[in-house]
């Protein structure tokens, strides 16, 4: 650890009996998530910014059971991105042995580098998975309108809702074999769709980012439920963009 701080102040960081506090919120969401079907099998999860800090679940352990001293905390402040295997500056490792920060850790970082957001969520939701296999294999965005819940959706996924007439689009980028080389493309995928409030990764899940945790949990909540009914639209061969 290359933070300057003692052990009692890196414990420090993930020790509050505040529910509201970084560390305790991602346990118990995740443990929301386990039960929607968002982050089963040890996949997907959530990261919190507050300040300069940025808390992260650990990888590839069962995330509805994980605990605030399981965290760890990074500066939000560093010189590149933090990709799994680089040099970066943690201010708090989990003490218990073998544990890394989530795979999903550049990832999350393009939505709070990119959109300046406060919150990102990774799900494996089946209705994001399901969508990207029922749309067309060219498709590069998901399109999707007059639906009531697009109001619930930002633009960029942090700026104003949505209208009932507004056009929601979602970029689909294709899935590849380590999660950490997904990184590239959301960015990509960010920078040609900037109005877009998440990324579809197909045959594998959905990133969605927010202002909040609160906004970012949300919007993960709308567009799951649009994923839902896109899909089922789709089987029912109903046009997902205009009224009739
Ligand atoms: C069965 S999970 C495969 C890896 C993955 O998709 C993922 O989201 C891993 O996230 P983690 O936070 O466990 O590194
Ligand atoms: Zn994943």
């Amino acid at each position: 650890m290359a933070s300057g701080l003692t052990h009692e102040q890196a414990e420090a960081l993930v020790q509050s009996h505040d529910p509201e506090h970084p560390a305790n919120l991602i346990c118990d969401l995740c443990r929301d998530f386990y039960k929607l079907g968002w982050v089963t099998g040890t996949g997907g999860g959530i990261s919190i910014r507050k300040g300069e800090h940025v808390y992260l679940a650990p990888s590839g352990v069962q995330k509805e059971r994980i605990k605030p001293e399981h965290i760890f905390v990074l500066p939000f402040a560093q010189s590149s991105l933090p990709k799994p295997g680089s040099q970066r500056d943690f201010l708090r490792i989990p003490s218990k042995e073998g544990l890394k920060e989530s795979a999903c850790t550049p990832l999350f970082w393009n939505a709070f580098t990119m959109r300046n957001a406060g919150a990102c969520i990774h799900t494996h939701s089946q209705h994001a998975v399901m969508l990207t296999l029922l749309l067309p294999r060219e498709a590069d965005s998901f399109k999707i309108s007059h639906q009531e819940m697009i109001k619930g959706v930002r633009l960029g996924g942090v700026g104003k809702t949505l209208r009932f007439f507004d056009t929601l689009e979602v970029p689909i980028i294709e899935n590849t074999a380590d999660e950490e080389d997904l990184t590239e493309g959301m960015a990509a995928a960010m920078e040609k769709f900037p109005d877009a409030p998440a990324i579809l990764v197909r045959r594998h899940g959905v990133y969605v980012w927010g202002n909040t945790w609160e906004q970012a949990k949300t919007q993960a909540e709308c567009l799951d439920y649009l994923f839902e009914i896109a899909v089922k639209m789709l089987l029912a061969k109903l046009p997902l963009v205009g009224d009739n």
